[in-house]
């Protein structure tokens, strides 16, 4: 039976509400949580529906190997950090990783923003203590404040609503870049300026330049280039706080199917992702396409049941596993995984999240990453596939467009002393500017190269 076509779906939106859901805000007020509801509940939603079905198709395309996801943003979007230069610098870096990746590996990209929704974060501990005081751990500015303060820790249900309100203008602002002329592929060298100049730069100037020369070339034989001036960009975040996701479900009118409307892809994360869970109940109930992270402990019997439970029609590009492995385990761990569900035949887009199974603590006392490890998982993840006769589909990455100084690495060769300059990230690293070209340029070449 199709998605839209089963009714009990819709009739059961409600019914993670008697399950277990983890990693949930204990919010102090419950009567305060139920007005926010309701208003979120009346607020337009935030996509179309028909958009995510577009979604599903490119995903589908992706889970072929006839594109390649590009899906990358901040670990965790802050309220203050919504502004314009934050996010052109965040499409700007995300369109010049698609540029690099097309052109070096002859394959559509599908951009996809964790942005305009990635507000709540799930924690390893519900408590943060420093200097002997313990406080709630922050879980994301859709929750409480960052402060160190008790009042600042508290869960605030009125923050659900500035969530929505600054995804929306995020969004809004999305769409003009990305409709309005400025994602238009003639202006490939504008997307370089604004940044400091590095060697990755300087070698994303040569390919728009060989850019530029085939799109002139193309030009004098009289080719039409309406299609180059707008790009299409999804939206996407954790689908982690079901008190937001709920009420932001619609009932699409074409269809009768419930979509999320507070983005295009939703995600079910390591944490939550219990088959017989909140999460996952919620989500098998809506028709965007989805994805569910999976750590290396997940067998491949999880993966099946995963697939049975939120693609049972086995619609193609409705269900993505994102693999966060660690680069010391995804060679062990992924291919079995492989194995097992390409023989069951039932269509997935794989793709690879290299960031999440990588986190290390520096002798400083900084969380980050290696920008080596990350690659290197990258690099394990196209050996399983090449390996099993799966498909890559696409990569996940926590990235920023600013000159941070959060991954270990690079060219820039930023060392544990290095990490103090410019470290931002309220909860995980990520990759800055050029560590995400240079990561782009790299993962081309593995694409390129079975
Ligand atoms: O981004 C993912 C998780 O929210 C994050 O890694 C959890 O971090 P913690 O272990 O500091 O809670
Ligand atoms: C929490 C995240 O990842 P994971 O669920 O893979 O730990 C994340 O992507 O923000």
């Amino acid at each position: 039976m199709s998605i839209e076509a089963d009714p009990t779906l819709v009739e059961g939106l409600d019914a993670w509400r008697s399950m277990a859901a983890r990693q949930q805000p204990s919010w102090p007020d419950a009567e305060a949580l139920a007005d926010v509801s309701q208003r979120l509940g009346a607020m337009p939603p935030l996509v179309f529906a028909g958009e995510a079905d577009v979604l599903t198709a490119r995903l589908a395309a992706a889970g072929r190997g006839e594109a390649f996801l590009l899906q990358g943003g901040d670990c965790a979007e802050t309220f203050a950090e919504a502004t314009a230069d934050n996010i052109r610098n965040k499409v700007k870096t995300i369109l010049q990783m698609a540029v690099v990746l097309t052109y070096g590996a002859s394959l559509p990209v599908i951009k996809m923003g964790r942005m305009a929704g990635q507000y709540a974060k799930p924690r390893s501990s519900d408590d943060e203590t420093r200097d002997g005081v313990t406080l709630p751990a922050y879980r994301g500015d859709a929750v409480n404040a960052h402060a160190f303060t008790p009042g600042s820790r508290v869960p605030d249900p009125e923050r659900l609503l500035e969530a929505y309100h600054r995804s929306s203008a995020t969004l809004n602002l999305i769409r003009a870049f990305t409709t309005g002329g400025f994602a238009d592929l003639r202006r490939v060298h504008e997307w370089n300026r604004g940044f400091l100049a590095n060697k990755a730069y300087a070698r994303y100037e040569e390919t728009a330049g060989e850019i530029d020369r085939a799109i002139r070339f193309m030009a004098a034989c009289g080719a039409d280039f309406d299609a180059l001036r707008t790009v299409e960009f999804f939206s996407s975040h954790e689908a982690l706080l079901l008190d937001y996701e709920r009420p932001l479900t619609r009932i699409d009118s074409r269809t009768g199917a419930a979509y999320d409307c507070s983005a295009h892809f939703l995600w079910i994360g390591e944490r939550t992702r219990q088959l017989d869970g909140a999460h996952v109940d919620f989500l098998s109930r809506v028709r965007n396409p989805v994805g569910v992270k999976l750590g290396p402990s997940t067998s491949a019997d999880d993966a099946l049941a995963l697939m049975d439970k939120l693609n049972p029609s086995d619609v193609p590009g409705r269900l993505t596993f994102i693999t966060r492995m660690g680069a010391g385990r995804i060679r062990d761990a992924l291919p079995p995984l492989l194995e097992k569900v390409t023989a069951s035949g039932r269509p997935v887009t794989w793709v690879c999240d290299p960031m999440h199974g990588n986190t290390i603590t520096s002798a400083s006392g900084y969380k980050t990453r290696r920008l080596e490890d990350v690659l290197d998982e990258v690099r394990g993840f196209f050996e399983s596939h090449r390996g099993v006769g799966s498909v890559p589909g696409g990569l996940h990455v926590e990235l920023t467009g600013d000159d941070v100084t959060e991954v270990l690495g690079g060219s820039e060769e930023i060392d544990d002393a290095g990490l103090a300059r410019r470290y931002e990230t309220l909860v995980d690293p990520r990759l800055n500017h050029q560590q995400s070209l240079e990561m782009a340029f790299q993962v081309a070449d593995m694409i390129r190269r079975p």
